[in-house]
């Protein structure tokens, strides 16, 4: 039988990023609070010319250059945002235009010109939600390439409690017949309930209303906030209550009994490092008969050692990046999936046929619980990753030039040098061009 599923993987990190403990210097905060409670440490952040077009773009050049993709033979490209920047023209639009532009020397003009291109929007579930409609795609369509992007940047206003899971970035995946990296099994467990625990409603201001707008705002334009509305607390039981029932759902389908015990790692959306792990503590003890009435019982069982090696087995792996990058949105799950997978590589573990368990969430809310079967050929793809080491590559930027960034202040770019994609202008004059956004390629 045919198997589908994930064919090669590609992600995009921003070159720049603070030290968690910065922030909790500055904002009075334990710093053992972030880093050993939350497992936090430093911040990725987008600079002046990037957002999450280009963010999408270079995950979409790497994976077409890093696995000898011709872009003709991509029949579709899905996009997973939550930080769409238009509220029509889809993201995966402009990012598509850059990697065409890029690549026209070799590939010729429109290059993309025969692809179905589309956003997918349900918070950070929106990525899985184009990778199931994608993979339901090749199924119908065995000798057809889709491609699904990721692409984010959390951001939570200054000086609030969500402001230390700040992060951003993005993952490409090539969703193929025979896939060299995963095989996804066709069962979904899904759980849906509309919540108000995040979210982004359109607040549109002047520019006079924003005192943190910049001079490069122009008057006439308004702007909208991409900072949501959320409750901590009320979103991590949110979270908890999706991903027990989508879990149920996965298990009443399958006719699994603790299908968890099968899995090699349990992939979480991580919208901070430990989240995944202080939430499975529910599943965990309904699985194991536990009781789980009372807090105190709760941290009973989230200190057990048996409970402390299970995560170390299955689920630490996969936080290790998290805790370097942060909020990912759509992409931290595939994200927490390329560090599990690139630790096994750099351990010499053998993956091949070992399952692995995904739990989504997207805020608002929905969860999507899933398993995928490691292909014979996934070190041939991880390979190309270089992960962690990439990680070390990037500039740390002080506190002010932070807070400078963040309120939109800075007219050019925090790394100069940068190569890539880039904002390099967005139309403020013309009638019908208004709000209209230009990117170039800086070699
Ligand atoms: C994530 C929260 C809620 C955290 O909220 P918080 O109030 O900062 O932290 P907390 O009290 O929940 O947890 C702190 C932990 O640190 C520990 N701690 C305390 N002090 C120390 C110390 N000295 N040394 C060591 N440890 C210490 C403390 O004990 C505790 O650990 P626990 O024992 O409970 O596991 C907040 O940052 C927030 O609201 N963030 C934004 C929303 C969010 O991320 N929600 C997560 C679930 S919803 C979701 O994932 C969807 C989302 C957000 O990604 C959006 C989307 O779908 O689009």
């Amino acid at each position: 039988m045919t198997k589908f599923g994930v064919d090669a993987a590609s992600f995009y990190v921003p070159s720049l990023y603070l030290e968690i403990k910065d922030l909790a210097e500055k904002r009075g905060i334990e710093p053992a609070k972030l880093e050993k409670g939350l497992g936090l440490h430093k911040m990725a952040l987008p600079d002046v010319h990037e957002d999450a077009a280009t963010f999408a773009a270079e995950a979409l050049l790497k994976l077409i250059q890093d696995y000898n993709i011709d872009p003709k033979e991509i029949s579709r490209v899905y996009l997973g945002t939550e930080s769409a920047l238009d509220a029509a023209k889809p993201t995966a639009t402009y990012a598509v235009q850059m990697v065409e532009e890029f690549l026209s020397d070799e590939f010729g003009e429109r290059s993309f010109k025969n692809c179905d291109v589309v956003d997918m929007t349900f918070a950070c579930v929106g990525a899985v939600d184009a990778l199931h409609n994608s993979l339901d795609f090749v199924r119908a369509n065995p000798t057809k390439k889709a491609v699904v992007i990721a692409s984010d940047y959390a951001k939570y206003e200054l000086a609030s409690s969500g402001e230390y899971t700040q992060g951003g970035g993005a993952v490409a995946l090539l969703v193929s017949a025979n896939p060299k990296l995963i095989e996804i099994d066709n069962n979904w467990g899904v759980a849906t309930e509309s919540v108000f625990d995040f979210f982004k409603p359109r607040r549109h201001h002047s520019k006079s209303e924003l005192t943190s707008a910049s001079e490069s705002y122009p008057d006439k334009i308004e702007v909208f906030t991409d900072e949501p509305v959320f409750d901590g607390q009320y979103s991590n039981q949110c979270y908890q209550d999706r991903i027990r029932e989508a879990y149920q759902h996965y298990k009443e389908q399958t006719f699994t009994v603790r299908p968890y015990e099968d899995w090699r790692y349990l992939i979480f959306h991580l919208p901070y490092a430990f989240h995944g792990k202080r939430v499975f503590t529910e599943i965990y003890s309904l699985e194991n008969h536990l009781d789980f009435s009372d807090a105190e019982k709760q941290k009973a069982i989230a200190k057990s050692e048996d409970y402390i090696n299970f995560i170390n087995e299955k689920i630490e792996r996969s936080q290790r990046a998290s805790s370097e990058i942060g909020n990912m949105y759509t992409a931290s799950i595939f994200m927490a999936l390329m560090s599990a997978l690139q630790t096994s590589y750099d351990e010499n573990e053998d993956l091949t046929e070992k399952e692995i368990g995904f739990l989504a969430y997207g805020s608002g809310s929905k969860s999507k619980v899933f398993v995928g079967k490691v292909s014979p050929e996934w070190k041939s793809v991880v390979k190309k990753w270089n992960l962690f080491d990439s990680l070390k590559n990037r500039l740390a930027i002080d506190f002010e030039t932070y807070e400078k960034l963040h309120r939109k202040q800075l007219d050019f770019s925090v790394n100069l040098d940068y190569k890539g994609f880039g904002l390099t202008r967005v139309e403020k004059e013309s009638p019908v061009l208004k709000g209209a956004r230009y990117y170039s390629y800086q070699k």
